[in-house]
């Protein structure tokens, strides 16, 4: 379906309107500030660092903007807090389909860790049926809408706790009821991936997929454990893969003389996956600015880009946001937004024959209206 006027120039509009995919993006990262207002008033949430709507939008923006990945994470416990009962789980899990179906995703998979969300004294399983009902909802809603999105459930482990291995058995149970993969997530210093061996052994040997946050507050070791030891499919961030890349500056225009070293090769050779969060690596410090931000190098490249949210609420964006930024900084073309987005739908954990039912018959149409 060309477009007998050519390209729609690309702005906030036009990119709602362009068939995303996101791969990563934290459920308790992405609730609406007032939702976060009204929940606390129902659950009797006392904490909140302000009382209205933009103020405490602003709170989470700002309060995330620290440059520190543990001083990011500590804005997580009120959001957590205000998620403690099965009404407000659901809620949350339906605004966040129905969110981005809004912004123009039609396929997402949606982390949050089970285990942070007992102290209402819910039962994991509680927790998984609360979210996963949320999230059917959302899709429904989301249809009817005329927006039709596909949202399926990662499940995240805390890196600095010790459950790692019962939320590995928690998604498996619940893999043929929307939970298509597994995580870890949390400070990164101080608690590699190998902490949590049984748990990636127990999801290997169940043949069942696993994303692991590695090379983002610290550096290559964590992504050579995360792919050697722990045989991730995906890498959560994994921008510090840059620390072994040679012969370039990111930022630059021209990589040609790029040497990849063992681990980066191994990444590209073997097409693993990066979930690329540009915003929250620029707040969390990871990345100095969005100039410098690797993307553009990796993608050049040729590594398997993606393009992700991490947080909605703290980085007070969406994915036609992050789209936009990354448009803004290295001068990207629709083409390029679809090539992204196509790495992004053969890397996620639905099964094969319906990635490519999503790629042939919602993105490539969808994009080339856009592209003309
Ligand atoms: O970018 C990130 N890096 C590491 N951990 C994160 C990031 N964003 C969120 N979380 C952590 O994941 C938990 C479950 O969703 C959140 O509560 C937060 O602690
Ligand atoms: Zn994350």
């Amino acid at each position: 379906m060309a477009n007998p006027t050519g390209p729609t120039p690309i702005d906030l509009p036009a990119l709602r309107r362009a068939p995303k995919v996101l791969l990563h993006d934290h459920l308790d990262g992405g609730l609406r500030p007032a939702t976060v207002l009204e929940l606390a008033e129902e659950t009797g949430y006392a904490n909140l660092p302000a009382g209205t709507e933009p103020e405490l939008a602003a709170w989470f923006r700002d309060a995330a903007d620290s440059g520190s990945l543990v001083k990011y994470l500590e804005t997580f416990e009120h959001t957590v807090g205000v998620m403690q009962t099965p009404a407000a789980l659901a809620r949350v899990a339906r605004e966040c389909a129905e969110d981005l179906a809004a912004d123009g995703v039609v396929y997402a998979e949606v982390r949050f860790a089970p285990e942070q969300h007992l102290e209402g004294g819910l039962s994991l399983d509680e927790v998984m049926e609360a979210v996963l009902g949320g999230f059917a909802e959302g899709e429904a809603a989301a249809r009817a809408e005329g927006r039709p999105i596909v949202v399926r459930c990662l499940v995240t482990a805390m890196r600095h706790a010790a459950r790692s291995r019962e939320i590995a058995e928690l998604t498996v149970r619940w893999r043929d009821r929307g939970a298509v993969g597994f995580d870890i997530a949390g400070a990164e210093a101080g608690f590699p991936p190998s902490r949590h061996l049984d748990a990636f052994e127990y999801m290997r040997d169940h043949s069942a997929p696993f994303t692991i946050h590695a090379g983002e507050a610290f550096g290559l070791p964590s992504i050579h454990e995360a792919l050697a030891f722990c045989g991730c499919d995906r890498l959560g961030h994994g921008v510090r893969i840059v620390d072994d890349i040679t012969g370039v500056t990111p930022g630059a225009s021209d990589f040609s003389g790029a040497q990849l070293g063992r681990v980066a090769a191994r990444v590209r050779d073997a097409r693993i996956p990066l979930e690329l969060c540009p915003s929250s690596n620029v707040q969390t410090g990871a990345v100095a600015s969005m100039a410098e931000h690797p993307f553009d190098l990796l993608a050049q490249l040729r590594f398997r880009v993606t393009v992700n949210t991490d947080n909605r609420l703290m980085s007070d964006t969406t994915m036609s946001a992050e789209m936009l930024k990354l448009v803004d900084t290295f001068g990207y073309g629709w083409s390029d937004l679809q090539r992204f987005t196509i790495n992004a739908m053969k890397s996620a954990f639905l099964p094969f024959d319906e990635r490519l039912a999503l790629i042939d018959d919602v993105i490539k149409p969808g994009f080339a209206v856009l592209i003309g």
